[in-house]
């Protein structure tokens, strides 16, 4: 059975000493003398800004991650809200306060619009805020933001088509939708929100509220476990690429997350860990089973599954990767996503367990999707039948961007 709380690869608590002992090795019977080989080379360095609460919680919680694990990758961290109090329950990463003028700090009421505006009248003040954050290390942006409340989903849309005119990297959306019971003004709002940031991001990694919880928490409580392993699973996808020459050619990089990402639209993750046998021969079915979950169960958007790119990571100790497990779950992947585009790599960790990172791209089409998108258009028509005159809200059945 597949552990899917928690990380539970026994080395990641020792992320950077694991791969140094692995890289010690290598070179000790390469070369028969001891070198050290420099670490963070090929995982990817990223600049993180959060809007809004979600947004704020997620960023955090991701840059903690990423400093606890030794990994690096996060380069800054940023959370931008118009609500002063979400701003000052945050540690770890800056904050930059929008909106002053229109909201004296108190948030925007879940009123998108009105998160769209107070971006675009501080915008500025939140790029200049960037400076000597998007470093020249940087090589992707991402922007973080619940896509249901108001100053994330209005705000991010916004910010991320400035950084597209600012910076050469890839700017990306981690955005996260309302779960099925959230209501319909989430709903409408993630609906428009998304609609804009497909258009405008590179990539937008979906992580639905309803895939990553257990059953019966409470809401607070089900956010804690989400933002959690939101970190955990994207934190991994950062630093996967954190491994060194020698270990071998099918060592990931971050490039292949970037080629990965280029089918553009929407992409989701995937994640699955099991124990794994000292012999690499006896884990074939593990790297097998472990990919199947991390796509059928263990995914941020679950059904997604039809895709225009795919990356699999298998992450774990080298000596207990089966070559021919991973090219098996590969041809798996291919078949499972209809894309000829699968890129695969290993991601060397000192760890008991075997675990699978399916990242997808261009998952657009997907049943999930599509499904969200009636949900959002049936909460929009539900919203304006209640508010205004009802042939009007009938004859639009589109959602609109949001500028
Ligand atoms: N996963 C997760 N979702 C959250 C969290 N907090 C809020 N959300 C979701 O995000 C959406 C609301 O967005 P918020 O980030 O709270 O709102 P905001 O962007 O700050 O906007 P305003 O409060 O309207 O100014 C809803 O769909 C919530 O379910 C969290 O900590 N984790």
């Amino acid at each position: 059975m597949a552990e899917r709380t928690g990380i539970a690869l026994k080395g990641i608590t020792i992320g950077t000493t694991a791969v140094q002992t692995v890289a010690a090795s290598e070179s000790d019977t390469a070369t028969g003398t001891f070198n050290r080989i420099p670490l963070h080379e090929r995982d990817m360095k990223v600049a993180l800004i959060g809007v809004g609460q979600a947004g704020g919680k997620v960023t955090e919680r991701l840059a903690r991650f990423d400093a606890d694990m030794g990994f690096g990758a996060v380069q800054g961290a940023l959370a931008v809200n118009s609500a002063e109090a979400d701003l000052q329950s945050l540690e770890f990463v800056d904050t930059q306060l929008i909106g002053a003028d229109r909201v004296n700090g108190h948030g925007v009421g879940g009123d998108n619009e009105l998160g769209t505006e107070v971006m675009q009248s501080d915008i500025q003040q939140v790029l200049g805020s960037l400076d000597g954050r998007v470093t020249s290390s940087a090589e992707a942006i991402f922007v973080v933001a619940g896509l249901g409340g108001g100053t994330g989903s209005g705000g991010a849309p916004v910010l991320v088509h400035h950084l597209q005119q600012v910076y050469d990297v890839p700017v990306y959306a981690l955005g996260i939708l309302p779960g099925r019971n959230e209501g319909a003004l989430y709903q409408a709002n993630a609906g428009r929100s998304l609609k804009t940031l497909i258009r405008e991001a590179d990539s937008t990694l979906l992580v639905d509220n309803d895939a990553w919880h257990e059953q019966g928490e409470s809401v607070e409580g089900a956010f804690e476990t989400i933002n959690e392993r939101i970190a955990k699973r994207v934190g991994l996808l950062f630093a996967s690429g954190e491994a060194v020459d020698g270990v071998g050619e099918s060592v990931v990089d971050s490039s292949e997350v970037i080629n990965t990402l280029r089918a553009g639209g929407v992409a989701a993750l995937g994640y699955a860990t099991e124990v794994a046998s000292e012999d690499s021969a006896e884990n074939i079915r593990t790297a097998m089973s472990v990919s199947r979950q991390a796509l059928l169960t263990g995914t941020s958007l679950p059904d997604a599954t039809t895709a225009d790119s795919a990356l699999l990571v298998i992450a774990g100790d080298p000596d207990r990767i089966p070559r021919k497990g991973v090219e098996r779950a590969r041809r798996w992947l291919e078949d499972e996503t209809g894309s000829m585009q699968v890129r695969g790599g290993d991601f060397p960790l000192d760890s008991d367990r075997l675990g699978a990172l399916v990242l997808l791209g261009g998952a657009e089409r997907s049943d999930r999707v599509q499904q969200f998108m009636n949900r959002a258009r049936e909460a929009k028509r539900a919203r304006e039948e209640e508010q205004t005159d009802h042939a009007a809200a009938f004859a639009d059945d589109r959602l609109e961007d949001l500028f």
